[in-house]
């Protein structure tokens, strides 16, 4: 059986009069260590699937299974502590506490996990060795979202969902932060989830994911993906 597994997910929403099916019979398989990108068309259903995964949001039909656990059947309480423990996220605009430093930031997420790594040098891995004691308005985006990550990574999780991580950064930052997410899976064999619009990127995935009308279109293996600083968009 797969790490992670989705299977015939179905999540709607209603509007009034209108019911919105954001995930409509969604399927796939993940791997442990894999590095996935799941792109597709604004509002293809890409954030619900993410939320979905992550245990904010329930779906209405289908099977979610994360290293051998029922998430599609947890309760409320059960959700909280996959979140807390199992899910590192991180997001398009970093999502930092204004008036904690960076390496404050990194420990109050620390702090309430089971097994956290040490937040200095979660910070250190990510390039912010000397960055440490600075608040994130005296930092740049990309330094903000390293932050970020390192917050995300520092509660050891099973998986790291991303959304749109780079959608608030430059070319060159948002590739050195791809950089970072593609070293991290490799070298730590943690299991990466990326969303993106940029179709781009594609190869530097193990596993592309297309979502299309609530639908996964395609998925697309890559035997041997690119390194992220080989590839040029
Ligand atoms: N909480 C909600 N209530 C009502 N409709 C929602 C809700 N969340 C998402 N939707 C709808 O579900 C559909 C899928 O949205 P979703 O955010 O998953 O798309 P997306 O692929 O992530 O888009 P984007 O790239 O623009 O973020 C859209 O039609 C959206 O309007």
């Amino acid at each position: 059986m797969a790490y992670i597994s989705l299977d015939q997910v179905v999540k709607r929403y209603q509007m009034g009069e209108v019911t919105i099916t954001a995930a409509d019979h969604i399927s796939f398989d993940i791997d442990k260590g894999e590095f996935v990108i799941i792109v597709g068309p604004s509002g293809a259903g890409k954030t619900t699937v993410l939320n979905i995964l992550g245990g904010m949001d329930a779906c209405d039909e289908g099977t979610i299974t994360v290293d051998g656990s029922p998430v599609s059947s947890y309760s409320s309480r059960q959700l909280t502590t996959y979140r807390r423990y199992d899910i590192g996220f991180v997001f398009q605009f970093y999502n930092l506490v204004q008036n904690l430093t960076a390496l404050e930031n990194v420990e109050l997420a620390a702090q309430i996990c089971k097994d956290p790594l040490d937040a200095g040098d979660v910070l250190r891995h990510v390039g912010l060795g000397d960055r440490l004691n600075n608040f994130p308005a005296q930092l740049s985006g990309g330094e903000q979202q390293r932050v970020a990550i390192a917050r995300a990574l520092a509660k050891n999780p099973k998986l790291l969902l991303c959304d749109e991580p780079t959608g608030a950064l430059d070319y060159v930052t948002g590739k050195s932060i791809l950089k970072l997410l593609q070293d991290t899976c490799r070298q730590q064999g943690m299991t990466v989830i990326v969303i993106t619009h940029n179709t781009a990127i594609a190869p530097m995935a193990d596993k592309v994911i297309h979502v299309k009308n609530g639908r996964v279109d395609r998925i697309d293996r890559n035997p041997s993906p690119t390194p992220v600083e080989e590839i040029e968009w």
